[in-house]
């Protein structure tokens, strides 16, 4: 019996494939890596994305493949929204620095924008992105309010 069987099983939902975007500023990779260790085994079963930076250190550490864009403040944000607009996506967990300012601030701010108006679900801490994550809901249809002006654009 397949982890995707067994999870039928017990929760009655089956988990597809989906679109994993992981994203950290430098003050909270250590807390991606981390939480990305704990889940590995779910996050094995889904396409990973993530910006430059956070996707080196993630694959180094879980020896998952890692679909990884330029680095954040070289565009790697504007990478994941594209993404993102395209329907790949279907979780970003995005661990932002409440302490630090960055210098790609705007780029910071349009993708979380362009997850919002997806319906995308957005952690940006560990305690969110645990939550979400290991819930029975992650991979159905949690996307049904898409923007009208995003739908037929964003997968279902
Ligand atoms: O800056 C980032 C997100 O805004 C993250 O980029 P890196 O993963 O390349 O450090």
């Amino acid at each position: 019996m397949t982890l995707d069987q067994k999870d039928a099983e017990t929760t009655g939902v089956v988990r597809d494939e989906m679109g994993i975007a992981l994203v950290a500023h430098d003050g909270c990779k250590a807390e991606m890596v981390a939480w990305a260790g704990e889940h590995r085994e779910i996050l094995g079963r889904h396409r990973l994305y993530a910006t430059g930076t956070t996707g080196g250190l993630v694959a180094e550490a879980t020896g998952l493949p890692v679909v990884r864009f330029r680095s954040g403040p070289l565009g790697g944000d504007q990478q994941v929204g594209a993404r993102i607009a395209e329907g790949d996506v279907d979780l970003l967990v995005f661990f932002w620095d409440a302490l630090t300012a960055q210098p790609h601030e705007p780029d910071v701010r349009a993708l979380l924008r362009l997850a919002v108006l997806a319906n995308v679900p957005v952690a940006c801490n560990r305690a969110t992105a645990d939550l979400v994550i290991t819930s029975p809901q992650l991979g159905g249809d949690h996307r049904v309010h898409v923007d009208s002006r995003l739908a037929g654009r964003v997968a279902s």
